[in-house]
């Protein structure tokens, strides 16, 4: 039976295994949980199932075990109730299709309509905060389509925010977006953890998930690791995670000291931003990001 007292304050992802229709496993028996007001970075290498653990959260893939409890609430009862908003990569979305800023934000209230979607002056109060939270309500009367990556990424999450739900999933939110644009999606999604919102973010950017996630899963066809960021962001996890399929460079002896300091500079990346380890082989210490 579900209980309501140990799950109503986070997402509990309950050893899920999910098979596509063609046979392969994408995801096998993993468990983590998404606690009330924190930011989770979901991490792994390509093919690694993120996605996957996206759609079971919205319910989009049916699960051969296991469960996912949503603040209390079956995935099911979680979608008629509203509370979970997802921000797609980019490339999952027609661009060609004809439709202004605003009326992608107001998707978002759709949920709080009636059959006829009629807008209220509630509906387009919360359209007008969503886009000026994200800075972009000078474009509202633009097609979505004439918008850099990084402002439609800010304008999917002006959708989430209108919708006034209680988890964001953000599947590659820095994905081809310039670092004013990044930093300024990391602060916002700083504020919505203040608001107790339950957040999963994916990401290949390592060097900013010590900076903003407080908490790690790595991930790969099943939960290699998880917990609070400062005690599973290490170098080994990071390793056991991307294996060979990371850039990575070591500075160390003559290139770095004049003496006989053993410590060495170390730079991770995965995609765009690196994680940099300082220290000796094995006992480095994450320096956060570049
Ligand atoms: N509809 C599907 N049918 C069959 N296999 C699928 C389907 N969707 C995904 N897969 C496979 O499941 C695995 C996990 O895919 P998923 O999209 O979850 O990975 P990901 O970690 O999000 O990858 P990326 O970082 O490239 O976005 C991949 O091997 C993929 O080919």
């Amino acid at each position: 039976m579900r209980n309501k007292q140990t799950t109503a304050n986070e997402i509990k992802i309950n050893d899920i295994t999910v098979t596509y229709r063609n046979g392969f496993t994408a995801i096998h028996n993993a468990s983590f949980s998404l606690p009330k007001g924190s930011i989770t970075a979901l991490v792994g290498i390509n093919g690694s199932g993120k996605s996957t653990i996206f759609k079971s959260i919205m319910g989009l893939v049916s699960l051969k075990t296991g469960s996912v409890n949503i603040l209390g609430l079956s995935v099911k009862q979680a979608l008629k109730s509203n509370i979970v908003a997802y921000v797609p990569q980019s490339e999952e979305i027609d661009w060609d299709f004809p439709i202004l800023v605003e009326d992608v934000v107001m998707m978002g209230r759709y949920g709080h309509m009636n059959m006829l979607r009629m807008s209220s002056a509630k509906d387009r109060e919360m359209v007008d905060q969503a886009l000026r939270r994200v800075n972009m309500q000078d474009y509202r009367h633009r097609q979505i389509g004439e918008l850099s990556g990084g402002q439609k990424k800010r304008i999917f999450l002006a959708r989430a925010l209108a919708q006034e739900s209680q988890v964001i999933l953000l599947d590659e939110p820095f994905t081809g977006v310039d670092v004013k644009t990044e930093e300024h999606i990391m602060q916002l999604l700083k504020v919505l953890r203040e608001e107790g919102k339950v957040i999963l973010v994916s990401t290949h950017n390592l060097g900013s998930i010590p900076e903003f996630c407080d908490r790690t899963v790595f991930i790969n066809r099943t939960v290699l690791d998880e917990g609070q960021t400062g005690k599973v962001f290490t170098p080994d996890n990071i390793q056991k995670a991307f294996g060979g399929a990371l850039r990575h460079f070591v500075l160390s002896g003559d290139l770095l000291h004049t003496d006989d300091d053993k410590r060495q500079v170390t730079v991770i990346s995965d995609d765009e931003r690196p994680v940099v380890l300082y220290g000796e082989q094995h006992t480095n210490t994450v320096l956060n990001q570049l």
